[in-house]
């Protein structure tokens, strides 16, 4: 397998762990597809929907031959990640004000987030390299991601997350999985800085989407919904944006199905940010050339609370590629389109809304029109972050909300016939 660095353009066997060259660039992993025969690998997709109790359960694995073809299967550890579903909402369509939104739920993923799509990987890769020790830096789902599958390896996991504006729920999902957990004063990005600075010489493998099997297994995301789609997809692709590894890998996902031929017309990748965290927004709307990092970015969507996104190369050739745009949203927004779609039923944590705010500001900025269609990648669970759901619903008025919404009801009197 080769790799090359996306700044330098220097290309290497990758038979270590290593996420940067000498000239600071990040990894890209080079795929060779020169033998891909399309149909034959859609039949084997196919066929492979209906496997049970192997690797190509996995909404990821059964992609193989597009992201790690020369693995071993023995060294695969998967939890049937990926499968998940593909939702719309009459809610959902109104809100936003478009025709058809359609909802991915990598929320539905084992640990709950989109992070083992490239966990699965990253961690499998890991075992094939022979580590014992992972780690990471997170914000709370990368970390449960990492956690659960290094617990199903029987490998220690590592994981530093920062004392404040994360979620508790997932930091203690993470310490439940048997992670031992760090927690420093500073941001994501200054636990990344960290790990690029240490985790060689203390023998750490790095499972950050600074690793470039994170990005290959998070390709799956958009192979699956095409899959699922008929190889048709949407006009556009939205996703949220905080460490950029959804929006790098998207884009890479949709221009192999592109190129492959696998699909005819090239969604366009929309990236929405949080606007107290939006250093990629602000890059890219003002023609920059370089990021600008935030040294205190703050969001209600905790797993947005990222000032120095390390793959913003890697996403920013994505919109070059599809011809994509990028918005950010206020955190009102983001709560507001977070209540419709856990309305709709589907549910999701605050960052994942990020997405339905996005398109909402997007038809009002005639950048999307009402005609067109979306696919929305929801991140996380509705349950990863149960303080932003109290406080939503709960604090502002506290008793009077409460009441509303869980009436009393005295079981002694027959009061119930004029409830129903
Ligand atoms: N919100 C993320 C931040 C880490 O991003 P990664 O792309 O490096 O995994 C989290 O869940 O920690």
């Amino acid at each position: 397998m080769k790799i090359r660095c996306i700044d330098c353009e220097k290309q290497f066997f990758f038979d270590r762990s290593q996420y940067r060259c000498s000239c600071g660039g990040l990894f890209d992993i080079m795929q060779d597809f020169k033998n891909v025969d399309v149909d034959a690998l859609k039949n084997l997709f196919h066929q492979r929907l209906s496997e049970r109790m192997t690797c190509y359960t996995s909404g990821v694995w059964r992609y193989k031959e597009l992201i790690y073809p020369e693995l071993p299967d023995h060294f695969i550890v998967s939890k049937n990640e990926g499968n998940t579903g593909l939702y719309t909402s009459e809610l959902v369509n109104q809100y936003t004000g478009l025709r058809k939104v359609w909802l991915k739920a990598q929320s539905e993923n084992p640990s709950g987030s989109f992070k083992d799509n490239g966990m699965t990987v990253a961690v499998s890769h890991g075992r094939s390299l022979g580590y014992k020790k992972y780690a990471c830096s997170s914000t709370g789902n990368t970390s449960s991601s990492l956690a659960m599958y290094a617990a199903m390896s029987n490998v220690e996991s590592y994981v530093f997350v920062p004392n404040q504006h994360i979620s508790m729920n997932k930091v203690l999902q993470t310490l439940a999985y048997g992670a031992k957990v760090y927690s420093f004063e500073g941001t994501y990005d200054d636990g990344i800085q960290f790990l690029e600075k240490n985790s060689e010489h203390l023998g750490l493998y790095v499972c950050n989407s600074i690793n470039p099997f994170r990005i290959e297994g998070q390709k799956s995301i958009v192979y699956e919904a095409a899959q699922y789609l008929n190889w048709e997809l949407p006009e556009w692709i939205i996703v949220p944006g905080g460490a950029l590894s959804n929006a790098s890998a998207l884009g890479k996902g949709l221009y192999d199905l592109f190129t492959l031929g696998f699909i005819n017309k090239l969604p366009r990748i929309a990236i929405i940010q949080a606007e107290g965290a939006s250093p990629f927004h602000k890059m890219f709307i003002g023609h920059e050339n370089e990021i600008e990092p935030e040294s205190s970015p703050y969001t209600l969507a905790s797993a947005l609370n990222i000032g120095n996104p390390p793959s913003w190369k890697k996403a920013l050739q994505s919109l070059i590629d599809t011809n994509g745009v990028s918005i950010s949203v206020t955190d009102e927004e983001i709560l507001d389109a977070k209540a419709i779609v856990d309305k709709s039923g589907v549910g999701c944590e605050p960052a994942s809304a990020a997405t339905i705010a996005g398109i909402h500001k997007l038809i009002s900025e005639r950048v999307l029109h009402k005609d067109e269609t979306a696919l929305c990648i929801l991140t996380g669970n509705i349950l990863k972050d149960t303080e932003i759901l109290n406080d939503y619903h709960l604090t502002d008025q506290v008793h009077a909300a409460f009441q509303n919404k869980v009436q009393p009801y005295d079981l002694t009197t027959e009061s119930y016939k004029s409830l129903f």
